[in-house]
């Protein structure tokens, strides 16, 4: 039972000082389901519209820009409230969750009718930025994403996260160095994290998810420290799979990310107001499955946003013509996680070969129109399904099952276990829910249940009865009035009816002399008399409460409907993940038609070899701008020769190689056609880039530091299966500083890393590097000064250094006045006469001196002591350490 809270707890919601006593009965139990609340705000409804009050009604009158009012008194004072109309209040949802606010919909759960005092309320749904399910407060092409935090012994953080509307739940375990880029892959909505979380480390995340692109700005909400608890969290885990241990999903040994569980889980139930029948699956994710695509990577790869954030033009605007939001879902998730086992790859490249020999459009045509099936599953096993969706259900499946046939006839039969024998086996509806959605709804249901017109007749005998009776009285009130006017003898004499005074015989005034005893005066009116009659009155008693019966009933039957769907859901969750895998691979497949891609292929040994590649998205843009054609280029990386030092001029289109490479990489991973006349593909682990220079200033970092943390991050974490991209390293520092370190960094990445590099620089000295470096070597962009010195842009890669810089052309190009490019040409002949004179040799490359021995060098216990890993120890194994440590210094 609800304990009454103390009236203290109530006062800071802003209600007058007065203990919960003074409040009217209805505000009495408004302030009850506040209190519960206190962080959210609460829609009460009443009647057609759901209020706010007092502090909440401020807040919503600010951030919706509604009307405050006052209304009557409670506790001696006005009420001050804010409502929004029922019928829109979607509308204000997705406005209020768009700001990261919460949202408890408190709905009239008694019989208005037997109610002594107000009609009995509670909270339903608890509407939040992380477990939205509703179609209309979701974007189409991405989920709401609910991600629980917890942060355990040694910063060791625990993940797990679920989209409620999807069914999966992830985990996964990282350092807290991690965590940042685990934030921008998971890309979440909604952070749940314990209320024991440091200060300083709630800091550090809170301005983590300020540069997450996710869809709504994710919202940071505390619960309690206790929330997280891995024991139960292992159990509800298990309760949610119905499985005895999590072994089989190689789950067992994640005591944070089981902690993480414990809260996600626990308020994903608590908002949706039920337990997640539908959240069946569980995914253990480890980064060595993908191909590492760190934050600064898919940023500035512009994956699926621009550099400026804008989701257009990117490689997801570029590649994305699924006819699902389904498929527009799953797209973006291949993007952002590659796998590094190339026969994911390869069953998809063989898939979209015979799609695009068959041609794809037929297919693409027969999903259009598909309903959202993930999504409804979930809102099916949440119980929040209408109407209308359930309707679009039977089309679609009907839909699923043509799709089925085709791609089971699809030449040469697919194996039944390869990717399209798959698909054709799990497109194959439940087919005992298109039979009993077809039984049970009408075809064009009403938009709400609660308005009737939903279930079909025939379904149903007492339904039909009921309906019959409401049918059957417009004969019955003709006949009435027929009887009526021949037993009376007034001509005129109407049977009618009206809300408010129901059903009536109608005389007017000339012929009241006639109406017989047995008619009792209901209204009088100015030119009539309103009458009604014993049998009127015993066939109104009937119709209205077979109407009002008719639609309990229909909202009975329909709840019924929810309950026979429930063990479909699964069935529905993978006719859903069959459907968007099949969209994906036809519009790959219709893609790679229409922008002329190839299958690349893929061996075992390092090499990257790209022929006549083109940037995909850059090639889009100049056709759309007719800015002429794309110049596709060569590249051939392999186990000897690992780097390009890539020289020329500004604006010559080293970036766009150097970009074009990666996305050529990371498209065939996925197991797309990619944009080159062919691709041959090594192992690759990692794409990293250091490109442009944009200052983070939200975290206070120079540009320059930026940059060093950027190529730090690419030297620690590189291996010789990393491809890593490097542009103008070094920039951000005076000459002599910048050319050292980018000289330093090549050496690293080729000597220590030996990671595929793609290296551009202005630093012209940097073209001797490849003279010591036998894996590097020099290419350049061409260009060429034309008629009037004017520069004139080849972008074509070739061997070699670049001959000269060309900034002065470019600078010109860019409408420098021509007394300040007549200069600088005059200062830089000046300036290259002496360089050539004074030129030292100075070996920019050649190994460093070893450094100076440190303590660690000194002495052997010194030396133990820094191999040791105390985070890797158990206790005992540290005691024994310590022994033998102190066995290293001798007896005494
Ligand atoms: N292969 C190509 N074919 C046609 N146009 C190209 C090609 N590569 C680049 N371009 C065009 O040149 C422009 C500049 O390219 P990009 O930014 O790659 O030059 P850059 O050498 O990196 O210049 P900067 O050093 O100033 O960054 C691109 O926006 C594109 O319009």
């Amino acid at each position: 039972m609800a304990t009454t809270p103390p009236a203290d707890a109530l006062a800071p919601s802003g209600t007058p000082p007065a203990p919960l006593e003074a409040h009217t009965p209805m505000m009495q139990q408004y302030l009850r389901i506040k209190a519960e609340y206190p962080h959210t705000l609460v829609f009460y409804r009443m009647g057609d519209f759901y209020e706010l009050f007092y502090d909440d009604a401020h807040k919503a009158a600010r951030l919706l820009d509604i009307t405050l009012t006052t209304r009557g008194q409670s506790a001696g004072a006005p009420v001050v409230m804010a409502g929004v109309p029922v019928h829109s209040v979607e509308t204000y949802l997705a406005r209020l969750i768009r700001l990261g606010e919460s949202v408890a919909i408190c709905e009239q759960v008694g019989d208005v009718a037997t109610a002594k005092g107000p009609v009995e309320r509670q909270v339903v749904r608890i509407v939040t930025p992380g477990t939205l399910t509703d179609g209309e407060l979701l974007a189409d092409k991405a989920d709401a994403v609910l991600l629980a935090l917890h942060v355990g012994a040694r910063r060791r953080c625990g993940l797990a996260w679920l989209a409620v509307t999807e069914g999966t739940v992830h985990l996964a375990e990282c350092d807290w160095a991690a965590l940042r880029g685990w934030l921008q892959r998971i890309g979440p909505s909604e952070v749940l994290h314990g209320g024991d979380l440091a200060p300083v480390a709630e800091a550090e995340l809170r301005g983590w998810l300020e540069q997450v692109a996710a869809p709504v700005r994710p919202a940071l909400t505390v619960r309690p420290a206790w929330a997280f608890d891995a024991t139960l969290g292992q159990r509800k885990l298990c309760d949610q799979l119905q499985a005895a241990t999590l072994a089989g999903w190689g789950a067992q040994d994640l005591p944070e990310a089981h902690a993480a569980a414990s809260a996600l889980l626990d308020y994903a139930e608590h908002t949706q107001g039920q337990r997640l029948g539908h959240v069946r699956a569980l995914r253990v994710v480890r980064p060595q499955e993908w191909i590492e695509l760190p934050a600064t990577t898919r940023r500035n790869l512009e994956l699926t946003q621009t550099l400026r954030g804008e989701p257009a033009p990117t490689l997801l605007s570029l590649l994305d013509t699924c006819a699902t939001g389904m498929g527009s879902r799953l797209l973006r998730r291949w993007l952002l996680e590659p796998p590094r086992d190339r026969a994911i790859a390869r069953e998809r490249l063989a898939a979209i070969g015979v799609l695009r020999e068959h041609g794809p459009e037929a297919l693409r045509r027969m999903l259009r129109g598909v309903s959202d099936v993930e999504r409804l599953a979930a809102r099916i096993a949440l119980r929040q399904a209408r109407p209308r969706e359930l309707a679009g259900l039977v089309q679609t499946l009907q839909r699923a099952h043509t799709l089925a046939e085709a791609v089971a006839a699809l030449p040469p039969a697919p194996a039944p276990d390869g990717l399209l024998g798959r698909l054709a086996t799990d497109l194959r509806p439940p087919t005992a829910v298109a039979e009993l959605l077809s039984r049970a709804l009408l075809p064009e249901p009403a938009a709400l249940i609660r308005d009737g017109g939903v279930i079909a007749p025939g379904y149903d005998a007492e339904l039909d009865e009921l309906r019959a009776i409401q049918a059957n009285a417009d004969a019955f009130l003709l006949e009435l009035e027929a009887r009526e006017r021949a037993r009376t003898g007034i001509a005129n004499l109407r049977v009618q009816y009206n809300k408010v005074h129901g059903f009536y015989i109608e005389v007017t005034q000339g012929q009241l002399d006639k109406v017989p005893d047995d008619y009792r005066r209901r209204q009088t009116l100015k030119n009539a008399e309103r009458f009604i009659t014993p049998e009127l009155k015993a066939f109104e008693d009937k119709a209205l409460s077979a109407q009002e019966r008719a639609l309990a009933r229909e909202k009975w039957l329909y709840e019924r409907l929810l309950d026979e769907l429930q063990p479909h859901v699964p069935a529905l969750a993978t006719l859903a993940k069959a459907l968007a895998t099949l969209d994906v691979l036809a519009a790959l497949a219709e893609r790679s038609l229409t922008l002329q891609w190839n299958a690349p292929t893929f061996v075992p040994e390092p090499r990257i070899e790209i022929r006549q590649g083109r940037h995909p998205v850059v090639e889009a843009r100049l056709q759309e701008t007719g800015a002429g054609p794309f110049i596709p280029n060569d590249t051939v990386l392999d186990a000897r020769t690992r780097m390009q030092i890539i020289t020329g001029p500004n604006m010559g289109g080293k970036s766009t190689y150097m970009r074009q490479v990666a996305l050529i990489v990371l498209l065939a991973s996925i197991g797309s056609y990619v944009p080159a006349q062919s691709c041959r593909l090594g192992p690759i682990d990692a794409i990293h880039t250091r490109i442009g220079a944009a200052d983070d200033l939200a975290n206070a970092q120079s540009t320059f530091m930026l940059e060093m943390t950027e190529a730090a991050q690419i030297l620690h974490q590189a291996t010789e299966h990393s491809l890593v991209l490097m542009d103008e390293i070094g920039r951000g520092t005076s000459t002599f500083d910048g050319l050292a370190l980018a000289g330093a960094i090549a050496t690293h990445l080729h000597d220590k890393v030996r990671a595929f590099t793609l290296f551009a620089t202005h630093y012209f000295e940097l073209t001797q590097f490849p003279a010591q470096h036998p894996g590097a070597v020099n290419v350049h962009v061409s260009a060429v000064e034309g008629k009037g010195r004017y520069i004139v842009f080849l972008h074509q890669i070739e061997p070699g250094p670049a001959s000269r810089s060309y900034g002065v052309q470019v600078a010109r190009l860019a409408g420098v006045p021509a007394a300040v490019v007549h200069q600088a040409r005059h200062t830089l002949a000046q300036l290259e006469a002496e360089s050539l004179r004074a030129q030292q040799q100075i070996d920019l490359f050649a190994a460093a001196p070893e450094p100076e021995p440190t303590a660690a060098d000194k002495h052997p216990v010194l030396q133990r002591l820094a191999e040791l890993d105390p985070d890797a120890m158990s206790p005992r194994e540290a005691l024994e350490a310590l022994y033998r440590l102190r066995g290293l210094l001798g007896p005494g």
